[in-house]
């Protein structure tokens, strides 16, 4: 008989998809993906606008049903996991940033999954938001009102909420963006540090260039799985150019890559 696998084993995928159709009523937005991420991944998602990398982060963490096809956390069906299991950090365009809440009640808001509707926190909650807060650094910035934080700080907030309840996997939609580049490299640097310690992490961005500098995977995707692996060798022109169309130079020199749009589409490589 075959040994079963437990659902920690570094050879269970964090992510299964097994021939998975979405569609929102009639516009089909992906037929019979299979995708796997494995355990400890740190992976981008990447692709033109409308592509359908939000609509693949929603059907694996279970908030828009799948048409076809099956999706597995941990070996698990996703509508199985354990509450707590994926952090989640939404595309921050879409909060009302005057909604009446501090940055404290927003990081406090992760702890109310598994319908939990208590209000108040206990004195080891409040210790455990003070120190990650602290990790993430916005504990001087607790009791502000989210409307007067920076942008980075607004992004910490919000990764915070997400990590709260120890997640195996933590799942981002466009961390990216909004912020000025040094932000957005040290939101990178602070994600390849919290997958250092073994969270599984998944993003999207329109950000080739911090996908090639800091991320160990890509996955290029336009209505379905064009390529997946190292940045190095899946920035090519043939994989960009069947994702996004024409337009991209990609520069390559002493081993780091710079993708820019352009025309006529071009390569470069100073060090071929
Ligand atoms: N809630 C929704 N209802 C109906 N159609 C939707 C909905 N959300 C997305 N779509 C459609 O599904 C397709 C994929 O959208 P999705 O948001 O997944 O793309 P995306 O790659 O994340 O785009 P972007 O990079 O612009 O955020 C698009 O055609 C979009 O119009």
């Amino acid at each position: 008989m075959p040994a079963t696998l437990h659902s920690d084993s570094p050879l269970v995928p964090a992510v299964k998809l097994i021939d998975v159709t979405a569609r929102y009523d009639q516009n089909v937005v992906f037929n019979d993906l299979c995708l796997e991420i494995a355990a400890g991944q740190f992976a981008g998602i990447v692709g033109p606008t409308a592509c359908g990398k939000s609509t693949l982060l929603k059907i694996i963490l279970g908030i828009h049903a799948v048409s076809a096809g099956q999706v597995e956390l941990y070996s698990y069906p996703v509508d199985k996991v354990r509450p707590g299991t994926i952090g989640y950090v939404p595309q921050l365009g879409s909060v009302d940033w005057n909604f009446p809440v501090t940055v404290e009640e927003v990081i406090s808001m992760g702890l109310y999954t598994n319908g939990r509707i208590w209000p108040w926190l206990s004195k080891q909650e409040r210790a455990c938001i003070r120190d990650l807060a602290h990790r993430l650094g916005v504990d001087d910035c607790l009791q502000n009102h989210i409307s007067d934080i920076s942008g980075g700080q607004r992004q910490r907030t919000f990764l915070a909420r997400a990590l709260i309840n120890n997640p195996k996997l933590l799942i981002l939609d466009e961390p990216t963006s909004g912020v000025d580049i040094k932000t957005q490299h040290e939101v990178l640097h602070l994600l390849g540090d919290i997958n250092s310690g073994g969270i599984t992490i998944l993003l999207t961005t329109h950000d080739l260039n911090a996908v090639a500098s800091h991320l160990p995977w890509v996955i290029c995707f336009n209505r379905g799985m064009v390529a997946q692996g190292r940045p190095n060798t899946i920035f090519t022109n043939e994989i960009l150019t069947k994702t996004y169309g024409g337009d991209i130079v990609i520069v390559k020199s002493e081993g780091h890559l710079l993708i820019a749009n352009s025309t006529p589409l071009n390569f470069i490589d100073e060090h071929p």
